[in-house]
């Protein structure tokens, strides 16, 4: 669907993106993007958009009107009810527009079509933007921090809310996001930049064996516990908390016997995106895909 070669942007001096290999995004693929802040997430989004200047090549079997965005701040006139923004941007009546009225009720917006956009919560006004892009049923969708400024509650709604739309459908999605929690609820592949390149993209399940093998225990960092997991392979991990990890089924039943044996909270995982994208990152070149 999209193909990217050699792909290189710049502004001015800065070397915002440098991708050296080919990166192609298949039909149906949800791909959640992850990287520090200036990894250049955005920048690929824009570049797949057209709306960036790049060398390079980006192919793509779509024109540009079957793509949609919801970027990262959108800006709307603060004293209008939502109501003549969401007419005005789309150029259609809600009353006549059935698709419309459905997505309305469907992000449960239907009691807010007549406050001013500042009079709404940052969960409603993410909304009032992802009904804009919803409406355009693209092939291929972007979300940019599409949850970001939201406290945790509203942004595992709203996620949800977007699972829930999109279950059923085949629409192509790639979501830029610092949550991991959301990514790996609403993704199947990842792609993860650094400093304008690409680390690794594939599957959630190939770039977690790959990284952190069959699965991680993972506990707090304390002096405790750091005693008792002393034999064990740790893999890095958030300050905070200590990985082991497990090559086998059988490797991982045993360290957590001894772990219950000493009465200690774990938590056993076989698709953590954050501890994956650390190792990852370590791994940097010696792994690049
Ligand atoms: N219009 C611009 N002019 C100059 N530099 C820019 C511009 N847009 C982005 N950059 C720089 O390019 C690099 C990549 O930016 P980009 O916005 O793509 O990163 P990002 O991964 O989306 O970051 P964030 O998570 O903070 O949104 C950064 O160093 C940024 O400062």
């Amino acid at each position: 669907m999209v193909t990217i070669n050699n792909l290189r942007v710049a502004y001015g001096d800065k070397v915002a993106l440098s991708i050296t290999d080919s990166l192609t995004f298949d039909e149906g693929d949800r791909i959640g993007i992850i990287g520090s802040n200036g990894a250049g997430k955005t920048t690929l989004v824009k570049s797949i958009l057209g709306v960036t200047p790049y060398k390079g090549s980006i192919t793509t079997s779509l024109r540009q009107d079957e793509m949609a965005v919801h970027l990262q701040e959108n800006n709307y006139v603060d004293s209008m009810p939502i109501r003549y923004i969401i007419e005005g941007v789309l150029n259609k009546s809600i009353k006549k527009e059935k698709k419309l009225q459905d997505l309305i009720q469907f992000f449960d917006m239907g009691g807010c079509l007549n406050k001013k956009f500042s009079a709404l919560s940052g969960g409603q006004k993410q909304r009032m933007t992802i009904i804009l892009v919803l409406l355009q049923d693209a092939k291929l969708t972007f979300f940019d921090e599409v949850t970001s400024g939201l406290d945790f509650e509203t942004r595992q709604q709203l996620i949800h809310k977007l699972q829930e739309w999109y279950q059923d459908k085949g629409a192509t999605i790639c979501m830029v996001s610092h949550y991991y929690e959301e990514l790996d609820h609403f993704v199947n592949k990842i792609l993860i930049l650094d400093e304008g390149k690409v680390i690794d993209f594939g599957t959630k399940e190939e770039l977690f064996r790959k990284y952190c093998q069959h699965a991680i225990i993972i506990l707090d960092n304390t002096p405790g516990n750091q005693e008792i997991t002393k034999g064990y392979d740790t893999i890095a991990a958030p300050e905070h908390l200590i990985a082991l990890v497990c090559q086998n089924e059988k490797a991982e039943i045993a360290i957590m016997q001894n772990l219950i044996e000493h009465d200690i909270n774990f938590k056993r995982s076989n698709r953590d995106i954050e501890i994956m994208s650390i190792n990852a990152l370590q791994g940097g070149g010696k792994h690049a895909y």
